[in-house]
């Protein structure tokens, strides 16, 4: 096992990635939210692969949530986090506080028009304002050769790559895919809130992505398909759709009824009691 060092100033950070860079090694980065599971640690095990220094921070970003969401409560355990990335080959792990990263008033902010309205962005009103901006924040703080971000935030990774483009930021961003449990449910921190029938009833947005890419197969119309799903998932009790969606992607724009060849996104956001999962498919029609 490689020595972790746990870093919480942006200076001493910048300290370490320069001595790294003296080196001659390339900088990987995996931003978190911690409460770190098996989907974050996949991104650490593509990291190793492509670069020689893995940076990961873990910062729960007050900018993106909303006034009514869950910040306050949103799962964190440092020093389990901290033996997992050392476990797994972390190099360096930033660990900033609040006052860290916004030491004043936060007056500069990134907004990516587009990519970031529907989705996610309509359901969570700012949401991708404060991605945005902390992540561009992060990559400034770190500049890495390469981020890995997952595909379970589907449309987090067009946000992000819109924003790359757009601001010329000279980074690769390389896209990994889901990583499930056994049943189906994709793995998120915040799979800890759901009671054990939530957390069973949850299987059924696997199952019901699993139906539309069959259903898409067969030529079936989008709208048909949403349909189709929306069945599925409001027969379990517990189940309360907040959007499923089937758009273009990477720019999530209106799918054309007939197949195009092209790449869609089937997403979902669906709230069991307080806790509000998403869950994604990109298929080629
Ligand atoms: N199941 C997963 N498979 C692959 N990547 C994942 C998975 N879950 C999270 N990630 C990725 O890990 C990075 C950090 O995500 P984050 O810390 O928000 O975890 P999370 O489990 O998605 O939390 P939550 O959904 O509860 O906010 C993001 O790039 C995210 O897409
Ligand atoms: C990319 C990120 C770390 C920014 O806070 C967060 O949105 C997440 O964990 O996906
Ligand atoms: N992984 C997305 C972070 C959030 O829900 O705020």
């Amino acid at each position: 096992m490689r020595t972790l060092q746990q870093i919480e100033t942006i200076e001493a950070l910048r300290e370490q990635i320069r001595a790294a860079r003296r080196q001659g090694k390339r900088i990987g980065f995996v931003p978190t939210m911690g409460y770190l599971h098996e989907g974050h640690l996949s991104l650490v095990e593509e990291a190793k692969k492509r670069t020689d220094f893995v940076v990961m921070s873990i910062f729960v970003n007050p900018l993106q949530f909303g006034p009514s969401e869950d910040y306050e409560r949103y799962p964190r355990d440092l020093e389990r986090d901290s033996r997992l990335a050392a476990e797994a080959g972390v190099d360096l792990l930033f660990t900033p506080s609040v006052a860290e990263m916004y030491p004043t008033q936060v007056k500069t902010t990134v907004s990516v028009s587009g990519v970031s309205e529907p989705l996610c962005g309509r359901s969570r009103p700012g949401h991708f304002d404060g991605v945005a901006t902390v992540v561009m924040k992060l990559f400034q703080i770190v500049q890495p050769d390469e981020a890995f971000f997952g595909q379970k935030d589907a449309q987090q990774v067009a946000v992000v790559e819109q924003m790359v483009r757009d601001l010329s930021v000279p980074v690769t961003i390389i896209p990994c895919p889901i990583v499930r449990e056994a049943d189906g449910v994709a793995m998120s921190s915040r799979n800890v809130y759901l009671s054990p029938e939530e957390r069973k009833q949850a299987a059924v947005l696997y199952r019901s992505l699993q139906m539309a890419k069959e259903l898409l197969a067969q030529d079936k119309a989008p709208a048909q398909v949403r349909s189709e799903m929306m069945r599925l998932i409001e027969a379990e009790p517990l189940a309360q759709i907040d959007y499923i969606e089937i758009l273009n992607y990477p720019d999530l724009t209106p799918v054309e009824a007939a197949g195009t060849g092209q790449q869609i996104l089937v997403a979902l956001a669906v709230r069991f009691g307080a806790t509000r999962l998403i869950d994604n498919m990109i298929l080629t029609r």
